[in-house]
């Protein structure tokens, strides 16, 4: 009998014996192609079949281009699973693997501390407008000349989550360090105990009383541009907005528009609409911090979601099934 197949796209870099170790229960493969077309033709040539489960990373985007119908169409009948290296899984069509009965993981929980670090770091730096003083020192020019605006102190201000996942609830423990009050909205209100207190208010009134705005909601057809001119319209005058999520939550053009109007006070990014690209007027921004997508950039959250990913193929392998799926397809 041949041996089932797992085709890996991209690179492990940290659990290495994990990955190993699967070899006694599949063949390790990776694909010959560095590029969509030639991936394609080799999905096409049937140099794949005998897969059963893709480990994929964010990174391999480059070489695929994005999970989308044209690719999943093309993948090998045997393709029963796909374990996404990543919290977020927007590259990847949910609906179009659901229709071809591919059920799709991700690492949610390991990338939780990580990145709500990142977040709280992005909400401390825009608050006391960090970014154009290390500009300045870095120039030559100390504290710059004038000097900045004088910060705002967290304590006291209202934090408004948008998506209270599990990052958005990690991080609302981190702020409430800070002594920030945190209010959160969600599709759906979260059982007290899992809220941990925070109050649930609608959309809208998130925008209308928050003083620091968190984007920690999944990119999908729901939530791309949620915020736009309207909802910026809708924030206090002098908000503080961060995002760690993906960039087409926000539309960047408007973003910039507020931020020139003084609307919006200061913004904190890590994500970007068309990443590596950045667009111009945030670059042009002394009041934007901007990090190059480095959520989960460390040891220790890098290391947990390969093991986790990891995991779930050999889950797949020794079970048949994953030990998560995907939001959209818990309920299947
Ligand atoms: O961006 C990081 C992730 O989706 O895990």
């Amino acid at each position: 009998m041949t041996k089932r197949k797992v085709l890996l796209l991209g690179e492990i870099e940290h659990a290495h014996e994990s990955w190993t170790s699967l070899s006694s229960l599949a063949e390790l493969i990776s694909p010959q192609s560095r590029t969509r077309a030639e991936f394609l033709d080799e999905c096409k040539d049937g140099q794949l079949e005998g897969v059963v489960v893709v480990y994929r990373t964010f990174a391999s985007v480059d070489i695929t281009g994005r999970f989308d119908e044209e690719l999943i169409e093309c993948l090998p009948q045997s393709l029963k699973f796909i374990c996404h290296n990543g919290a977020g899984y927007d590259q990847v069509d949910v609906h179009v693997c659901t229709a071809r009965g591919i059920k799709v993981s991700n690492t949610p929980n390991a990338v939780d501390d990580s990145t709500a670090d990142v977040n709280m770091f992005l909400i401390l730096g825009a608050l006391r407008n960090f970014n154009t003083s290390m500009t300045a020192l870095r120039e030559g020019k100390w504290r710059g000349c004038p000097p900045p605006p004088l910060g705002r102190d967290p304590e006291g201000k209202t934090l408004g989550i948008l998506g209270m996942g599990g990052i958005g609830r990690n991080l609302k423990k981190k702020a409430e360090a800070f002594s920030m009050r945190v209010v959160y909205h969600n599709r759906k209100k979260l059982p007290d105990e899992m809220a941990g207190g925070a109050e649930y208010v609608g959309f809208e009134e998130l925008l209308g009383m928050s003083d620091v705005i968190s984007l920690n909601l999944p990119l999908n057809n729901h939530t791309r541009h949620k915020i736009s001119t309207h909802e910026f319209s809708l924030m206090k005058r002098g908000v503080v907005l961060v995002n760690t999520a993906r960039g087409a939550v926000i539309d960047e053009a408007a973003l910039v528009s507020a931020l020139n109007s003084g609307h919006v006070a200061s913004v904190g990014l890590d994500v970007y609409e068309d990443e590596p690209k950045i667009h111009p007027g945030l670059i042009a921004n002394p009041h934007v911090m901007l990090v190059p997508h480095m959520g989960t950039w460390t040891v220790e959250t890098q290391t947990a979601m390969e093991e986790w990913n990891i995991g779930n193929v050999r889950s797949v392998l020794e079970t048949g099934a994953l030990r998560n799926v995907v939001p959209e397809q818990v309920d299947l």
